[in-house]
């Protein structure tokens, strides 16, 4: 009887990886999986995962151990991980084989429905490249680009001097509601108010329903995510039909998404608009408030960077008689520059994405079966002594280096290459123009610990005090 206890436990600790692996060996002859380990039935390696980012704090040592055990082999490991059987991609060779075979490894959204079927991740191959063009040039393209610059200074200048009067902020809150505020701006012409305030509410609702399981019935954050979509769709629309009645150009992105035509002089229909303006929002949001965030922390932590930046953008306000700066001159800026791609490469904020095998893959003699999983994980890529020296120190001057081939992937790759890249960068820039020629901070918990999950961040939202120069 004794016996049969350790008898269960070895079974249940290797069902996972002779299960599939029998089932990859018959249905495609032979053919073996990656190395690695599957985990426990159903839940797979989550206890692993979450002990080395949310227990430990050392997200780079769930990798580090696996290249331990297995060795770095094809740049791959067999896992089950977020409930589906996967394999974690983590090389830079074998990270460009995915993103090129996109025929083979498509992205897949969860709960795409709340972001949008016709949006610029709901759609694929022609569908897509179109979207792609129509938003492209709305926010990443150099004239759009001009435009944006200008609209977002006038809410980044009013908020670092009300932030200035207080005794403390927390960054990512108080960023997180500037950059809402420019968004609103800039995605449809609306300023401040009750209505851009509901739309940030059921935004949050949203994007909490994209990361839920998918049950449809009051209670559940699936549930409320859809209410929330209905509510934002209607005050995007509304205020769609009033712009095609008054027909008048408001210069702004749904303005951009609505005039546009392709090269068959076809243009967006209205649903495609408001689909594109909520994945860009779902896109951008976060994001560029993480990216803003950890560029404050930073340059807290590290004050010779600082110094050097604040000479850098001091140099181009003595030259300029009037505040704002356009996006020409920030983008010229070379020290500045390279702080921004500094933070965005340690800063991780996307640190893994996902594709679906639509087929059975094989790659360097191994089998990546259909239906699988693809894990980029792109935070390896970036924190991998062997791709930067030192990794988990900022240095911008690394910057002065040509990187390696696939090393440097924050913002994805292939077609499926961030969207909005240029739009944040620039967004950082000009923010810590006006943050780095105005005014001096510090960190009020230096050694706060780190969050690693959902996106990384100081478990204090980075609370600093800031005062002007
Ligand atoms: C530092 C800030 C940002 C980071 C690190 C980031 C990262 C990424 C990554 C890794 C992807 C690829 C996802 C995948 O292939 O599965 C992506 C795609 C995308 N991003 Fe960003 N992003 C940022 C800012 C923005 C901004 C500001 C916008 C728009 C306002 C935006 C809109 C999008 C969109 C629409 C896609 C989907 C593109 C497609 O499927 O064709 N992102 N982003």
């Amino acid at each position: 009887m004794l016996g049969v206890v350790p008898l269960l436990m070895w079974l249940m600790w290797w069902w996972n990886n002779v299960w599939y692996e029998l089932v990859t060996t018959v249905r495609s002859g032979g053919t073996r999986l990656p190395p690695g380990y599957m985990g426990l039935p159903v839940i797979g390696e989550l206890f692993t995962f979450l002990l080395y980012f949310k227990f430990l704090r050392r997200p780079e040592d769930y990798i580090n151990s696996k290249r331990i055990k297995y060795g770095d082999g094809i740049g791959m490991y067999k896992t089950h991980l977020f409930g589906k059987p996967s394999v974690i991609v983590f090389s830079p060779t074998a990270t460009k084989f995915v993103f090129r075979a996109e025929e083979s490894f498509k992205l897949k959204w969860p709960n795409v429905e709340l972001v949008g079927k016709t949006s610029l991740v709901g759609v694929h191959g022609k569908k897509h490249a179109r979207v792609r063009s129509f938003v492209s040039k709305s926010i990443n393209q150099p004239e759009a680009l001009r435009r944006i610059a200008s609209i977002v200074q006038p809410r980044m200048i009013s908020a670092l001097a009300s932030w200035a009067k207080r005794p403390t902020i927390t960054s990512y809150k108080e960023i997180k509601k500037v950059t809402f505020e420019n968004i609103g701006m800039f995605f449809a012409s609306f300023e401040p108010g009750p209505r851009l305030d509901m739309l940030s509410e059921y935004f949050v609702g949203l994007l909490n329903g994209v990361r839920s399981y998918p049950m449809n019935l009051p209670g559940f954050a699936y549930y409320h995510g859809l209410q929330c979509r209905k509510k934002a769709i209607a005050i995007l629309e509304e205020e769609l039909k009033n712009r095609k009645k008054a027909n008048e150009s408001m210069g702004d992105l749904m303005d951009g998404l609505m005039r546009l035509k392709d090269e068959e002089g076809c243009q967006l229909s209205d649903i495609e608009v408001l689909d594109n303006i909520v994945s860009l929002l779902v896109g951008g949001y976060e994001s560029t408030t993480l990216a803003t965030m950890w560029a404050v922390y930073y340059l807290a932590k590290y004050p010779k960077v600082l110094q050097k930046l604040r000479d850098e953008n001091m140099s181009l306000k003595s030259s300029k008689n009037e505040q704002l700066v356009t996006s020409d001159e920030i983008l010229k800026m070379k020290y500045t520059m390279k702080v921004v791609e500094e933070t965005i490469r340690l800063a991780n904020i996307a640190p893994f994405i996902f594709r679906t095998a639509t087929k059975d893959v094989t790659y360097e003699g191994y089998t990546i079966p259909k239906g699988w999983n693809a894990i980029l994980w792109l935070r390896y890529l970036h924190t991998d002594p062997e791709n930067f020296n030192d990794p988990l120190c900022f240095n911008p001057d690394r910057w002065d280096a040509t990187m390696a081939p696939g090393t440097y992937q924050v913002f994805g790759g292939g077609s499926r290459i961030c969207a909005g890249n240029m739009l944040a960068r620039l967004q950082v820039a000009i923010f810590l123009y006006h943050l780095s020629t105005g005014y001096k901070w510090e960190l009020m918990n230096p050694d706060a610990k780190v969050k690693y999950l959902s996106n990384p961040k100081p478990e204090d939202g980075a609370e600093i005090r800031i005062e002007k120069l």
